[in-house]
């Protein structure tokens, strides 16, 4: 009997970044499998793998996106390294000391084709990050339109997600990374053009992750460094457990909302190109105890809200600078005297 030779993975374990923690896999499943729909109902990540979702992209190479995509303005990144940490231009106001570590710049396509295929080291690294919209070329909308829409649409209705807010056309340079934070919206993540490992955190390990105060530019964003990461400041890091996959081409991630997610386009594995499919969740009909992990989480950013609004002042929040007495004593009341809820939502994050 012939036995099925083992596929061959189109990438090498040496184009992974290495990180202390420890992963386990994300499922990967064909979309006929009925324990994929399990899984999404059940806001558990899944590779979905024949879905056709954005088959149609295939062909958007640099050369006939050149052509088709318009001769509009394009959202891109720049930034000095390979980190392309987001963050809220809306926040900057009342960070005015803030630099944040890349820039947004609004260029032509052909500019950024040719700046990416000019790149030398040293060079600002690119990432375009553009939402599709109506300014795309007919040709655009032509293959837009094919995506598998009754694919995906069966799973809004079945989950009871709100409307599709946004397709992000992102198109990243290899070894890019994005580094992990959290997102309010349910995202069906369409792997397009070459291969990007994907990171995943749970709802659950917040605690292991310190996201930066709702108030700060960083907002939603892990403080944890994943390359250099701070023990003496982010102690339980050490107990963070992630979920990985390599995403290639028509590979397609259910990424639930709340769940933290680091990304990054394989080195050495040249461009890569994704669309992501974001849904406003479902709207919280019964609330049972003990509260979910994601709905811990969106209590706490109304509580920061709150108080930084009725404090008028981010001053008054803002964490402690380096570490001094009281800060010790901060960590030390905080450990001492709150609960789990208090504690996750200060330390490490307002200490
Ligand atoms: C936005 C960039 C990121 C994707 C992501 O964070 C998301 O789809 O939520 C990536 O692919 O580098
Ligand atoms: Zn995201």
């Amino acid at each position: 009997m012939a036995t099925s030779e083992p596929k061959q993975q189109p990438w090498r374990e040496e184009q992974l970044r290495k990180y202390t923690f420890k992963t386990d896999q994300i499922p990967r499943l064909p979309c006929s499998d009925s324990k994929v729909d399990e899984l999404i109902s059940l806001g558990q990540p899944v590779v979905i793998t024949d879905t056709k979702l954005a088959t149609p992209a295939l062909k958007w190479t640099l050369d006939y996106l050149q052509e088709h995509l318009g001769d509009g303005d394009y959202s891109t990144y720049e930034s000095d390294s390979h980190i392309f940490r987001y963050f809220d231009e809306k926040k900057l106001q009342s960070h005015k000391g803030y630099s944040p570590p890349m820039k947004r710049i609004e260029v032509k396509f052909p500019e950024f084709v040719q700046r990416v295929r000019n790149y030398e080291p040293g060079d600002k690294k690119l990432y375009l990050q553009q939402q599709l919209n109506d300014t795309v070329g007919k040709q655009i909308v032509v293959d837009f339109l094919q995506f598998n829409w009754p694919w995906i649409s069966t799973y809004q209705r079945k989950n009871n997600w709100g409307q599709l807010t946004s397709n992000l056309l992102l198109i990243g340079m290899e070894g890019n990374v994005t580094p992990c934070h959290y997102d309010e919206q349910e995202n069906l993540y369409a792997q397009v053009g070459g291969y990007k490992r994907v990171i995943l955190f749970p709802p659950s390990q917040f605690s292991c992750l310190y996201p930066y105060p709702v108030h700060h530019p960083h907002d939603r964003q892990c403080q944890v460094d994943f390359e250099n990461p701070d023990y003496e400041r982010f102690p339980n890091f050490r107990n963070a457990h992630g979920y990985e996959a390599v995403l290639g081409p028509e590979d397609v991630l259910y990424l639930p909302m709340y769940w933290f997610h680091h990304f990054e386009s394989l080195l050495d594995g040249g461009l890569t190109t994704s669309i992501t499919f974001w849904y406003k969740s479902a709207p919280t009909t019964d609330i049972t105890y003990p509260l979910k992990p994601q709905q811990k989480m969106a209590m706490m950013r109304n509580i920061e809200k709150m108080i930084t609004e009725a404090l008028n002042d981010p001053e008054e929040v803002r964490s402690f600078g380096p570490k001094s007495d009281s800060d010790s004593w901060v960590r030390f009341l905080a450990v001492v005297l709150v609960g789990p809820f208090m504690k996750d939502m200060v330390l490490g994050r307002y200490t």
